[in-house]
């Protein structure tokens, strides 16, 4: 592996929804997606409503499989061989995302009755060697916690979160604050590949900004990015390099 090999290669990937609702009729949503994004290279998804750049995301993140087809992920692990996200075990792209794969996605997720400075700062913790192999101590993972919520705490007050609702939980949140801490989970730690879904839908302008800067600044640092810009202002600011996904055949679109 060297410079010049992508951080991610995805080759001719196939994927269909069954529609169990509709008498398990085929939905062919990817037709056949390849792309390769290297380090530092922010890639926007671009294409009409309802062509699966979504879908596409997810399977980037190992969420869901696919029909057919490759996602070459190569890792930093000094040595591996790039690792198949679409035939990875759940446990291999559970320790990919602990390390080096990091999503926003639209909705945020989280459990409740834990504070949204937690649900951040989980993902620091959840990235310490130390601490996941269980050999840390009691002052150790205080130390551990604390760090991590004073990293949080400057990611909030840079992402304008009103320092009151820092240790609430998250679910009754606005929209735009839940997304706001969608972006902290997501870029509180260098990722080696970052997936964006709409991260700015519901920002406003001055939010909007503050996210165009960190994924410059995810950029700078050799993340790979692939993003679902919806806003063109946006997309003019982070994208290297639009890609548009294949339409369908028409003998392919009904199974
Ligand atoms: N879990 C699912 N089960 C069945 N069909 C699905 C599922 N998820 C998505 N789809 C369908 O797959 C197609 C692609 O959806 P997807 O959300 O990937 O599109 P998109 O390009 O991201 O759209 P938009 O730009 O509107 O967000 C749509 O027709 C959608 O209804």
């Amino acid at each position: 592996m060297n410079s010049i090999t992508p951080v991610l290669s995805v080759q001719d990937v196939r994927k269909h929804f069954t529609l169990h609702l509709r008498s398990g009729q085929a939905l062919p949503v990817l037709h056949g997606v390849s792309l390769d994004v290297r380090a530092g290279e922010c890639v926007a998804l671009v294409g009409a409503s309802g062509q699966g750049k979504s879908t596409l995301i997810k399977c980037l993140y190992g969420s869901y499989g696919v029909d057919s087809g490759r996602i070459l992920f190569a890792s930093e692990q000094p040595g591996s061989e790039p690792l198949d996200l679409a035939q990875a075990s759940p446990q291999q792209v559970l320790a990919l995302r602990r390390r080096e794969l990091a999503y926003v996605s639209q909705f945020l997720r989280a459990l409740p009755r834990v504070g949204a400075i937690d649900v951040v700062a989980e993902r620091l913790l959840q990235a310490d060697p130390e601490l996941q192999s269980g050999s840390a101590d009691e002052a150790r993972w205080h130390a551990a916690q604390t760090a991590a919520r004073a990293q949080v705490a400057e990611l909030f007050a840079r992402l304008n979160l009103p320092e009151a609702i820092w240790d609430l939980p998250p679910a009754t949140f606005s929209g735009g604050e839940q997304q706001r801490v969608n972006i902290a989970r997501g870029f509180v730690q260098p990722a080696r590949l970052l997936l964006l879904d709409e991260p700015t839908a519901s920002l406003d302008a001055m939010n909007r900004r503050v996210v165009i800067d960190m994924i410059a600044a995810a950029k700078a640092a050799g993340s790979a990015i692939v993003g679902i810009f919806h806003d063109e202002e946006v997309r003019e600011a982070v994208a290297s390099r639009c890609v548009s996904l294949p339409a369908a055949q028409p003998e392919r679109s009904f199974v």
